[in-house]
């Protein structure tokens, strides 16, 4: 980690809510509100995306995901954190977004197989990769908030009434509403328990991992808009 970053007991003195999470998120920053505004996203939320490519793309980060979901079950420190994330894993990942990848791919004329990665698909991959293979508890957790708390975020900007398309309509369902918010918070909560008590070599880690995560969150969006004609800034 650059040595511009605050370690988190020193923000904490002054920081008006001194959640562990909050210290990652706002140590993230352009990337964090740059992936929460993206072009890109906004235009999900209009339902105005060309999903085609993205979605493909994204059916290949929710491979690693799904594993990476399976050792936060492994690694976790207790039974009751386990649960929520068997639950996200089992409910969630392997049966509601996967039905909705399966239909929303062939409704727009995409082939199932795996595509060539693109170079962040693939980075993100290997970042999820290095998380499992560590079996560090926050670590995963950490990248787990990232793809998920930032998702909320441009998700929640949404306005009613959503759009008609199923495959816009339906992946901002996925990223919103009182379960999703629950889930988020699970996450964040997780990194606000465990957190603090980190020697500070660790919460550095931590912070190291979750930076990566929000640039390749942001890097994800911008292949999209690439692919997609979707001007970036
Ligand atoms: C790249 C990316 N980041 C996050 C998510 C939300 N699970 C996702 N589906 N894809």
């Amino acid at each position: 980690m650059s040595d511009d970053v605050t370690s988190f007991d020193r923000w904490r003195v002054t920081a008006g809510a001194p959640a562990f999470s909050e210290w990652l998120r706002s140590s993230s920053e352009p990337d964090w509100t740059d992936v929460v505004t993206h072009p890109f996203a906004a235009a999900i939320t209009r339902g105005e995306a060309d999903m085609r490519h993205y979605l493909a793309q994204d059916f290949q980060f929710v491979d690693a995901f799904t594993a990476l979901l399976g050792a936060a079950v492994a690694s976790a420190d207790s039974f009751e954190a386990r649960v929520p994330i068997g639950r996200f894993l089992g409910l969630t990942v392997a049966d509601t977004e996967r039905g909705y990848f399966h239909r929303a791919l062939a409704a727009l004329g995409v082939n199932i197989a795996a595509p060539t990665p693109e170079p962040v698909t693939a980075d993100f991959r290997a970042l999820m990769d290095e998380a499992r293979s560590s079996a560090d508890y926050p670590l995963i957790i950490a990248v787990l908030c990232v793809a998920e708390w930032t998702y909320l975020g441009w998700a929640s900007r949404a306005a009613d009434p959503l759009p008609e398309n199923f495959v816009h309509r339906e992946w901002i369902e996925l990223h919103e509403g009182p379960e999703f918010r629950a889930w988020v918070g699970f996450l964040r909560g997780e990194l606000d328990r465990l957190g603090p008590g980190l020697p500070e070599a660790e919460q550095r880690r931590v912070l190291d991992v979750f930076r990566r995560a929000t640039h390749l969150e942001r890097r994800f969006f911008d292949m999209a808009a690439g692919a997609s004609g979707q001007a970036c800034p």
